[in-house]
């Protein structure tokens, strides 16, 4: 297909582009992650890589920015050659990289992050902490970033952390950034400031290559985008003249359907009864006195902001936070807060906010970690059968789509919105009377996201509970009810209908929430 969108306008110097990377291939074994694809960033573009699952995206960050080397292609940065691989110092001046997880060390101040293995002038010369701090003072200051050199780096937020990664990947000297799902964990307020901040950049000349499954972000952000797909180029447009529609079939090679999981939806069955009752519960630091609950049959989405304490709610359900005081019952009985075994038995599965920190072990295969937690459904007598095992996994595979070249591949090789599918596998293993998900679609591509979320649905429909929390719409959309948190507190609770800016409102805690006016409004 022609590619559209990188015409210089007519007058202009037409500059080389910053980056451009013709007839890369990439294989892992027996996966091809990438066939002949190539990209090429203008200077001072915004520009969107987007495609699903496993499409080879990360794979070309990792060559773009000299972590690994391609089997063919070539590559240059404003015209020249690439650097010889392993010389990072020229990379770095060449390309800057943010990746979803932070690279920051929360021990060391802020300034030591922003010269890590740079503190000095010369290897042997001793550090001289006043000049560092002087120096990070003004490296912020030119990136605008509004935070104390000498604070640890732990006591940031996320999007405090993000922006010193970012001022510290520019500091090097590229004028070309990568940002590889960067508001994967920030709230829409972040989200907002961190758009603000790229603008800025992108005024002084800074070229973006901006990775999101999150498409409603690319039309806010970028002026060109390329889509790949089973690891081969198929698009680069013009993101204002492509709809949303085609960008999706472009994607997907499929043409775009109008089944969304709103339409999927059925209404709680009759005759439910509560399954999960949150009532009073205080959490230290979190929530005072906070009731909820969730009947059989039902999905409910519990919303909130990064500070609101939903995540937190969530995961003491799943007994991983012990409450100062009210209860958790499941099915009428009191849960003992605190304890995971007692969560589990009493029939809680949970997907974890994080999968890296608490949903997989790397360097076991997809077959073990999607079995984790039914290991005793494996084998007689505490035995694990490896045949059970892979039977069991090979099912979960191919129910979840998960894209990995077998059960045996450790879940390190697979992409990570195929990792996501796994601890959604693990959690529904379980077959659980209430599942928690947290933030369950992260980092997965919208088709796979309407995939889990059905799967979610499924659980409610086989007469049991979904809590879903979560601050992403796509994700609230598919729950029959939404309670919207605020600094520990219920503020707002929507039925379905409500409109996006409703909820976005509801979450930042808008004085008086017409949102929850308006849904009353709207006939509930
Ligand atoms: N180190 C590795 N070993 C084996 N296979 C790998 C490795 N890294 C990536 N792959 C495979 O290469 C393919 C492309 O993966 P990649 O991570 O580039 O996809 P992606 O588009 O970034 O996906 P996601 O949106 O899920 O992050 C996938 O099939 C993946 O399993």
């Amino acid at each position: 297909m022609a590619d559209s969108a990188t015409a210089p306008a007519t007058g202009t110097v037409s500059r080389a582009p910053v980056a451009e990377a013709t007839g890369i291939s990439k294989r892992y074994g027996a996966t091809v992650a990438l066939r002949d694809a190539r990209i090429t960033i203008a200077e001072g573009e915004s520009h969107a890589l987007v495609g699903r699952n496993g499409a080879g995206k990360s794979t070309l960050v990792s060559i773009l920015t000299g972590l690994q080397q391609p089997d063919t292609g070539t590559l240059r940065f404003s015209g020249e050659p690439a650097p010889v691989f392993g010389d990072i110092d020229a990379w770095r001046s060449r390309v800057a990289c943010v990746y979803q997880r932070s690279t920051i060390i929360g021990d060391l101040t802020v300034a030591e992050n922003l010269f890590l293995n740079r503190q000095s002038d010369a290897a042997l010369r001793p550090i001289r902490w006043k000049d560092l701090r002087q120096r990070a003072e003004q490296l912020l200051g030119e990136y605008g970033v509004d935070v104390d050199p000498t604070v640890r780096a732990r006591h940031l937020t996320v999007e405090q952390r993000q922006f010193v990664e970012i001022a510290r990947a520019l500091s090097f000297g590229a004028r070309f950034i990568i940002l590889d799902e960067p508001t994967a964990k920030l709230d829409a307020r972040g989200i907002d400031r961190l758009f603000d901040k790229l603008r800025d950049l992108q005024r002084q000349g800074v070229a973006f290559l901006f990775i999101s499954h999150h498409l409603q972000e690319v039309y806010d952000l970028c002026t060109t985008v390329t889509v790949y797909r089973d690891a081969a180029h198929i698009r680069t447009a013009a993101v204002a003249g492509l709809g949303k529609h085609e960008l999706v079939e472009a994607m997907t090679g499929e043409s775009a359907t109008t089944t969304s999981a709103d339409d999927a939806r059925t209404a709680s069955p009759a005759g439910s009864k509560e399954l999960l009752a949150v009532d009073g519960l205080t959490l230290t630091g979190t929530c005072r006195d906070l009731s909820l609950s969730v009947r059989t049959g039902e999905v409910v989405g519990l919303a909130g902001a990064t500070a609101s304490g939903n995540v937190q709610v969530g995961e003491a359900v799943a007994g991983l936070h012990r409450a100062e005081g009210g209860r958790i019952s499941v099915d009428g009985r009191t849960v003992r807060t605190g304890s995971v075994p007692a969560s589990l038995t009493a029939g809680v599965g949970l997907v974890p906010e994080d999968r890296h920190v608490q949903g997989l072990v790397n360097n076991r295969s997809v077959a073990e970690n999607a079995t984790l937690t039914v290991t005793d459904q494996l084998g007689p007598f505490g035995t694990v059968l490896p045949a059970r095992t892979r039977i069991f996994a090979q099912r979960m595979i191919r129910d979840l789509d998960i894209k990995t070249p077998g059960a045996g591949t450790p879940v390190s090789a697979l992409s990570g919105g195929n990792q996501q599918k796994v601890v959604v596998a693990r959690a529904l293993a379980t077959d659980p009377h209430v599942l928690v998900a947290i933030r369950p679609t992260n980092g997965v591509d919208v088709k796979s996201k309407e995939f889990l979320l059905a799967r979610i649905r499924g659980v409610a429909e086989a007469g049991k509970a979904a809590l879903i929390v979560s601050d992403e719409l796509d994700d609230l959309r598919a729950c029959d009810r939404v309670v919207v948190m605020f600094h520990g507190r219920v503020v707002a609770e929507f039925d379905r209908g409500w409109k996006d800016e409703q909820m976005v409102a509801a979450m930042e805690g808008v004085a008086g929430t017409p949102a929850a006016a308006d849904t009353e409004e709207h006939g509930r």
